[in-house]
């Protein structure tokens, strides 16, 4: 997959790299906190109309190279002609940082005399590497108090950068959060990214690290070939059980989303809509429905119920060998060393889901998502979709993808079953897993903002047409 530097997600010691990169290309450590920092500026800039009224904005500038940052910014923000003063929580201890404290030429004030429009939140970056002490913290959220709205400056002074663990008892909502260079992994991972309302990336020039992390991209459609006929689009086959409500809406997710033809085999298809072609199907006949050479993809989870009867419907699934989704009561059914060869599946776990599977298959539960999302693909051989407010794919090769904040309003009964829908068409059309897993959590998440507020989940599955048209 071809993704752009803008696309990078990268850990801190990816970033220093990076930052390092630039350095031994000729860029110092000055001119990039000159760039992080007037790039920033121009946000900080537009949000603060009020400074202009001299109602201005207030910059908390910590000791390292996230406080030399901050002064660039105050500066940018004084030439313009804003209202601007800092508040220097520490002197300035690196080079970088003291540099930029010697040019600026605007007021250095006492907290408790901060007050104004915009707090913009310089005191640490990604280089907090403990827990932030009480006396910064409560620095932090009286400004926060005094002040109208907080901008954070790389990632919110209290937020680990790699994880998205909180440093902090308790941090300042903001609105902004502004990453410098390049995404962080905590910019797509809880609790960290409900601590602001937008975030913006500021580019410093950093280059594609192709071993990095990437964040889920707006898939490139295109319509069917001339000499498309519904088999060459791919057949999905969806295998329902005990629940048929959640089976028919995955059908009808996937049916939206680009397959050719989408059928049901299920044990009771009576109710099904005339634009799906259902089948009954009881455990003996799934074998031989399942033998179709044109299947493209299988799905195999959704409203499938954990009983034996399921259980037989799974392994059909698994043994016939197929391009597999696996979702809901399907992963409930997975268990090593049974289910450890799983490779070219999507499996979709929720997080209670998650931890049952990674119960059943020994691996370690206190990482951070993204390791543990690894670890699971890694283990089954599938490629990982961890669901939740922080969705992030990881491959069984150590390919791993964050998405960018979708809708709360996903928070409804039955919207798993529409992404399930969605993996199953786009792995029949794509048939590569990874592929198909960053397509479909792309298109869901622009389903939900294309719906609305307060969408059920049959609402969900008709949003997918427009959002894939916007794709195309
Ligand atoms: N290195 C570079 O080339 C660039 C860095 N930039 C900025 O630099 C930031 C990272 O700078 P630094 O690595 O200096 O890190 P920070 O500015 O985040 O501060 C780290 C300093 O604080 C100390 N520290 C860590 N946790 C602490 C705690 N809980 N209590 C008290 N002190 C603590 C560390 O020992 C270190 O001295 C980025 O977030 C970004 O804002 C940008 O200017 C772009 C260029
Ligand atoms: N707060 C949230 N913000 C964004 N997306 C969410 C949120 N809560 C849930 N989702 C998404 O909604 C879907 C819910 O799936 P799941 O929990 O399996 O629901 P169900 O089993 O009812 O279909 C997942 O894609 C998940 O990522
Ligand atoms: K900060």
């Amino acid at each position: 997959m071809i993704f752009a530097a803008a696309d990078q997600v990268l850990t801190v010691s990816q970033m220093v790299a990076a930052e390092e990169r630039l350095m031994t290309a000729g860029t110092d450590v000055h001119e990039l906190m000159q760039r992080a920092g007037r790039g920033a500026a121009k946000y900080v800039w537009r949000t603060s109309a009020g400074a202009r009224q001299g109602y201005g904005v207030t910059v908390l500038c910590g000791p390292g190279n996230n406080g030399g940052d901050g002064y660039v910014i105050a500066e940018a923000i004084r030439e313009r002609g804003g209202t601007v003063q800092v508040v220097a929580a520490r002197d300035p201890g690196t080079d970088a940082a003291k540099r930029a404290a010697s040019l600026y030429r605007g007021p250095i004030v006492g907290a408790v005399h901060a007050r104004g429009g915009i707090l913009v939140d310089c005191l640490f970056g990604s280089g907090l590497n403990r827990p932030l002490s009480d006396e910064f913290e409560a620095l932090l959220s009286g400004l926060a108090a005094r002040h109208d709205r907080a901008i954070a400056i790389d990632v919110p002074s209290g937020i680990d950068s790699d994880t998205g663990a909180l440093l902090a008892g308790k941090l300042p909502h903001y609105a902004l959060c502004i990453a410098l260079g390049a995404w962080k992994r905590a910019h797509f991972l809880m609790p960290a990214m409900a601590c602001w309302d937008l975030a913006r990336l500021v580019d410093i020039g950093a280059a594609r690290d192709v071993a990095s992390a990437i964040a889920v991209g707006k898939p490139v459609l295109s319509a069917p070939a001339r000499d498309a006929h519904k088999y060459r689009r791919g057949l999905v086959v969806v295998i329902g059980g005990a629940m048929p409500g959640a089976a028919l809406l995955a059908s009808r997710a996937a049916a939206h989303c680009g397959a050719g033809y989408v059928k049901l085999v299920a044990r009771d298809v009576a109710g099904a809509p005339d634009w799906l072609v259902a089948h009954e199907t009881g455990d003996g006949d799934l074998a031989a429905a399942l033998a179709d050479d044109r299947i493209a993809a299988l799905l195999v989870g959704p409203g499938l119920g954990r009983d034996d009867n399921a259980r037989a419907r799974l392994n059909a699934g698994l043994e016939s060998g197929r391009h597999l989704v696996i979702d809901a009561d399907g992963l409930m059914l997975l268990e090593a060393p049974a289910h450890t060869s799983l490779s070219g599946a999507i499996l979709t776990p929720h997080y209670g889901e998650m931890l049952w599977l990674e119960r059943h298959f020994g691996l370690a539960t206190d990482a951070a998502k993204p390791a543990r999302a690894l670890a699971l693909a890694e283990a089954t051989g599938a490629v990982v979709v961890a669901k939740g407010p922080d969705t992030v794919i990881a491959g069984p090769g150590g390919q791993l993808s964050f998405a960018s904040s979708a809708p709360s309003w996903l928070s409804v009964a039955g919207t798993g079953d529409v992404l399930a829908g969605l993996c199953a068409a786009r792995l029949a059309v794509t048939v590569d897993a990874w592929t198909a897993a960053n397509e479909a959590v792309w298109l869901h998440a622009e389903a939900a903002r294309r719906a609305g507020p307060a969408f059920h989940a049959g609402d969900l599955a008709d949003a997918i047409r427009p959002a894939l048209e916007s794709c195309l």
